[in-house]
C-alpha cells in the first residue's frame, strides 16, 4: 500500500507520478487545442515534436533518479497526450482527490489505475460530477489549501477556467480543520500572455519560505496583495509577463533546498542559487509550448 503524506509543495520528495511524452498523437487542430500558448504554436507552425519531449521528461527522470525518489509513470495509451500529470489529481494529507478535469483529458485519469489501486480504497476521494478542479490549481501549505479559481458568471465561456466555485467549497468540507484560501485568476481564451492556466501558472511557493508570482495573473488585487504579504515583500520573486509565459512559476521542489529548473530561467535560478536552493537545470522549453512546465508535469504522492 502506498501511504500517501503530502502536506506542502516543498518538503523531500520520496514519491511522484510523471508524465509521459511518448505516443502524444500528431499535432492537434486549433478547435482541438484546449489552451492558448499550444494554440499559438499550432498557428506558428512550431508545436513540439514528440522525441523533442520525450528527451526533455527523461532529463526530469535522470534528476528524481539521482534524489532516490521513486518515480511511476503513467500507462501508455496511444496518441493521447498524457505530459501534465499534476492535473489529474492530487494529494492532501493521506487523501488521493481525483480531479473532475476537462473532458478532452478525461482518459489520462484511466492511465494511473495501477497506481491508484495501491492506495487504501478509503483514502481515494472523488468529487460530485459538477465539481470542476484539477491539481494545477491546488497547493496544499501546512494549514492552508491555496486554489485557483475562476468566479465570473462567464465560467463556462472559458476552456481555461478548470476550477469551479463548488469545487472550492467541496474542498472545504473535505478538509475542516484547514484553511482553504481561493484566488480569482485571469483567464484568456487566445491570449497566453494574459491568461493564467491555472494558479500553478502565475504562483508557487518554493524553499522554507519563499514564492514566485505573476501579479497579473490574478484577478483581484486583493488576492495579489494578499500573498505578498503572506510570505513577506522581501521573500517574493515577482516576474513579470513574458516570465509567466515561459513558464517562470512552474518549477518543480525536491525539497526546501533543491529545485528542477528550466535552464532558461537564468534571473531566477541565480535568484534561488543566492538563497542557498540547489537549481538542477533541464531543458524544458519544448513541454512550455503547451503551456505547462515541471509542476505540471508532476504529481506527488508521498514527501517527508
Ligand atoms: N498545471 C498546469 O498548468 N498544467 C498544464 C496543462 C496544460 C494543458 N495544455 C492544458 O491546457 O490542460
Amino acid at each position: 500500500m502506498l501511504s500517501l503524506n503530502i502536506k506542502n509543495e516543498t518538503s523531500r520528495l520520496k514519491a511522484v507520478i510523471l508524465g509521459i511524452a511518448n505516443s502524444n498523437g500528431p499535432t492537434p487542430s486549433i478547435e482541438e487545442a484546449y489552451d492558448p500558448k499550444s494554440k499559438m504554436h499550432i498557428e506558428n507552425g512550431t508545436y513540439p515534436i514528440e522525441a523533442d519531449m520525450i528527451s526533455e521528461m527523461d532529463e526530469v527522470a535522470q534528476v528524481l533518479k539521482k534524489y532516490d525518489v521513486h518515480v511511476f509513470r503513467p500507462q501508455l495509451i496511444q496518441n493521447y497526450n498524457q505530459i501534465f500529470s499534476r492535473d489529474i489529481g492530487f494529494v492532501i494529507d493521506d487523501k488521493f482527490i481525483r480531479a473532475n478535469i476537462l473532458p478532452d483529458r478525461e482518459q489520462e485519469i484511466e492511465a494511473i489505475h495501477h497506481i491508484i489501486d495501491q492506495i487504501d480504497p478509503e483514502k481515494v476521494v472523488v468529487l460530485p460530477e459538477h465539481c470542476h478542479i484539477e491539481g494545477g490549481d491546488v497547493m496544499p501549505h501546512g494549514d492552508f489549501i491555496f486554489v485557483g479559481t475562476y468566479l465570473g458568471e462567464d465560467y463556462s465561456s472559458f476552456i481555461t477556467a478548470r476550477t469551479n466555485t463548488e469545487a472550492v467549497a467541496a474542498l472545504q468540507e473535505l478538509f475542516p480543520h484547514k484553511t482553504v484560501k481561493a484566488f480569482n485568476l485571469r483567464k484568456n481564451n487566445d491570449d497566453p500572455k494574459e491568461n493564467a492556466l491555472h494558479l500553478d501558472c502565475c504562483f508557487q511557493p518554493v524553499g522554507s519560505k519563499y514564492a514566485i508570482i505573476h501579479e497579473n495573473g490574478f484577478l483581484n488585487p486583493d488576492d495579489f496583495n494578499w500573498l505578498v504579504q503572506f510570505f513577506r515583500e522581501e521573500n517574493v520573486f515577482k516576474i513579470d509577463k513574458d516570465e509567466m509565459f515561459n513558464m517562470t512559476s512552474n518549477i518543480f521542489s525536491i525539497a526546501e533546498d533543491v529545485v528542477i529548473s528550466d535552464k532558461r530561467f537564468s534571473r531566477l535560478n541565480q535568484w534561488l542559487t543566492e538563497r542557498n536552493i540547489t537549481v538542477e537545470t533541464v531543458n524544458y522549453k519544448e513541454i512550455a509550448k503547451q503551456e505547462g512546465l515541471l509542476r505540471c508535469s508532476t504529481l506527488p504522492l508521498i514527501r517527508e
